[in-house]
């Protein structure tokens, strides 16, 4: 006999981010309201699971009741629908825990964009969120939850209507299942049709027939539970007998996912290591991928039991893999942690990554308009792997596509780019930058295109990392077009017009000494540009300097204590500079000019006037001058 039910009940408020999610969840104009049944019998499910695993070093958990069962009943004179499970259960602590707050990572971020989004958008960005527990309020106008902990002999309750707070209360064993969790949902007046038994029959089979948990249906109260579905591991039966609808819904039970995947990898690795791999890559980004925070989402089962989803089965780099690896040789009856350090797993790891990515390349050779949306969706991603992973970068680079200057908005890849080399080219040549269009107007590339050389511009905040990092193709090395002197002087200009100091004259070579004495300890050096055709100015790296927008990216960061100082580059064949030059060497134009021109090609790289003041005394002497 127990009195826990003399204890008060304790009313609590959800943590913000809860409350801001429920109201968005009852408030969206959510069309695919199912889903709620979809993520109650996952996280039934995976309560299962979760007893599977610990009830092998305490088998005393799984008493007389070692059948894991998920069991939905239906009321509809109460209006009300019952998923329990005979999983692992919560005690009153893990219910505040699980049920008050959201542990998963980026939560806040994501809440933002929702709120900043308009209503379809926003209504997308809760699909690929995963909508989770909570998504029971989009049909329920109260949800009451009973649990008992395997082992425990207390059980409680938690309780809420989805509006700000909770209540958890202890209760008496009767009142919860024997083990495990029961969900009661009281269902809105238009959500009845969720208490008719073909329309859950027919959602259950479609959304969750291939969880790996026996699922049974009771319509009343009372009356004998029919299996609806088997809990046959899918990824058990051959690839012949299952259809591409099965594994969708299986990819969107396991994923959390809404959308198609875009590539589906199911197979038995045999010979020194035994398992089954059963992967998908979505066809959409979800919504965490660049949270540094997320992890991958590969399940590891051991013999059809799950063991955990953080055995980092795949490199970070393809996070956004979804799926499960079922080994048969990894032993069950060790801790998690010994599993992480056991070679076994370090042998699946390997096998399975290169796996992935060999089906990327195969996909990359006989699908081609698929491969490229799949790396319009993951391509930033991956290309984390050519500085994270050096052991396969050949591959992917070979995997990687590029925009490039004479793409005109079509994918490259470096293959293509070599290929095309011109004479005397030594180098693959690049730009990095945060913005697509305006890094194909900077000036740095004029010499590129006046000589009909590609331009690889790379756009993501990773490409300033991988690119600088000492990678070659076939013996090219990379180089980024704001660095040192690029060997552009050895490639004639399209027009035939001879080398940049070669068409300088003896006044415009007096005018840059005059540039460089003026700006003094601003600039490491100013000397004529093979890569300006149309502007007059620029700025690049010094010979052995970084790539400018990796040392911005830096500096922005804290990570770089001094910046290195750049190189102003003056076009001289340009008219303005062509003038400048002209003019007399007592001219008080030519200082202000020397300190424009700088200022000038700082901006067009998206920086600030040295010193804004300054600039603008200086312009505005200009301007007045040329009004006089
Ligand atoms: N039937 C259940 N049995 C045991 N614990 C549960 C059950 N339902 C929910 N929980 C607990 O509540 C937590 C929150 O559930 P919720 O569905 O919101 O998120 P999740 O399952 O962790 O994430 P996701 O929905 O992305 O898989 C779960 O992680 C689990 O600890």
């Amino acid at each position: 006999m127990t009195t826990t039910t003399e204890a008060a009940p304790e009313t609590r408020s959800f943590e913000a981010d809860v409350a801001k999610l429920l109201h968005l969840m009852v408030h969206s104009v959510y069309s695919d309201k199912d889903v709620f049944l979809r993520e109650l019998i996952s996280n039934a499910a995976d309560a299962c699971e979760k007893l599977r695993y610990e009830g092998l070093s305490d088998a005393s958990l799984l008493g007389d009741d070692g059948q894991p069962r998920i069991t939905v009943t239906l009321d509809p004179k109460s209006r009300r629908l019952t998923i329990e499970d005979n999983g692992i259960g919560m005690s009153e602590a893990e219910l505040a825990d699980a049920l008050g707050t959201i542990a998963r990572s980026g939560t806040k971020a994501f809440m933002d964009r929702i709120a900043g989004a308009k209503d379809a958008e926003g209504s997308q960005l809760i699909g690929q969120f995963g909508v989770g527990f909570y998504s029971a309020f989009m049909v329920a106008d109260q949800v009451d939850v009973f649990s008992r902990r395997a082992g425990a002999d207390s059980a409680a309750t938690w309780t809420s209507d989805g509006l700000g707070t909770y209540t958890i209360r202890p209760v008496e064993l009767a009142e919860a299942p024997a083990r495990g969790t029961r969900v009661v949902l009281h269902l809105k007046e238009e959500a009845a049709g969720y208490t008719e038994d073909y329309t859950i029959e027919r959602t259950i089979k479609t959304q969750s027939g291939h969880v790996p948990v026996p699922i049974f249906l009771k319509d009343a109260q009372g009356s004998e539970p029919k299996q609806i579905a088997d809990g046959a591991a899918l990824w058990t039966r051959a690839k012949s007998e299952i259809t591409a609808d099965e594994y969708k819904d299986f990819y969107r039970s396991a994923a959390g996912q809404f959308d198609e995947p875009a590539l589906t990898l199911h197979y038995r690795a045999e010979g020194l290591h035994e398992y089954t791999v059963l992967a998908f890559i979505p066809e959409t980004k979800p919504f965490d991928l660049f949270d540094p925070d997320r992890a991958g989402r590969m399940k590891l089962y051991v013999r059809r039991v799950f063991i955990t989803d953080e055995a980092q089965i795949l490199p970070r780099y393809l996070r956004f893999v979804r799926g499960l690896v079922d080994s048969n040789d990894l032993p069950l009856n060790v801790s998690r942690e010994m599993i992480q350090e056991s070679p076994v797993l370090a042998a699946i790891q390997r096998g399975v990554s290169n796996r992935v990515l060999s089906e990327l390349e195969k996909l990359a050779a006989n699908e081609t308009a698929a491969y490229l949306k799949l790396w319009d969706e993951f391509g930033p991603v991956l290309k984390e792997g050519l500085y994270e992973d050096f052991s396969r970068r050949e591959t992917l680079l070979g995997l990687a596509r590029f925009k490039t200057t004479t793409s005109v908005g079509e994918w490259r890849s470096v293959k293509d780019y070599v290929a095309d080399l011109k004479d005397n080219q030594t180098a693959i040549y690049y730009a990095t930058g945060n913005d697509l269009d305006r890094l194909a107007t900077s000036p740095q590339l004029e010499g590129f295109r006046a000589r009909g050389i590609e331009v690889l511009l790379l756009a993501d905040p990773v490409d300033s990392f991988w690119a600088s990092s000492g990678i070659d193709f076939g013996g090219k090395p990379f180089k980024s077009v704001t660095q040192g002197i690029s060997d552009l002087s050895l490639i004639p200009l399209a027009d035939g017009a001879p080398p940049a100091a070669e068409a300088a004259s003896p006044s415009v070579t007096g005018f840059i000494a005059f540039v460089k004495a003026t700006l003094g300890d601003a600039v490491s050096d100013v000397r004529p540009s093979d890569r300006l055709t149309e502007s007059a100015v620029c700025l690049v790296a010094p010979e052995q300097g970084m790539d400018r927008q990796l040392e911005k990216l830096l500096a922005g960061a804290g990570r770089l204590d001094a910046a290195v100082k750049p190189v102003l580059e003056i076009n001289p064949r340009h008219a303005l500079v062509e003038k400048l030059s002209a003019l007399e060497e007592s001219s008080d134009i030519r200082a202000d000019a020397a300190h424009l021109l700088f200022d000038e090609a700082r901006i067009a790289d998206g920086e600030l006037p040295l010193d804004p003041r300054a600039f603008s005394a200086r312009l505005m002497r200009l301007l007045e001058r040329g009004t006089a």
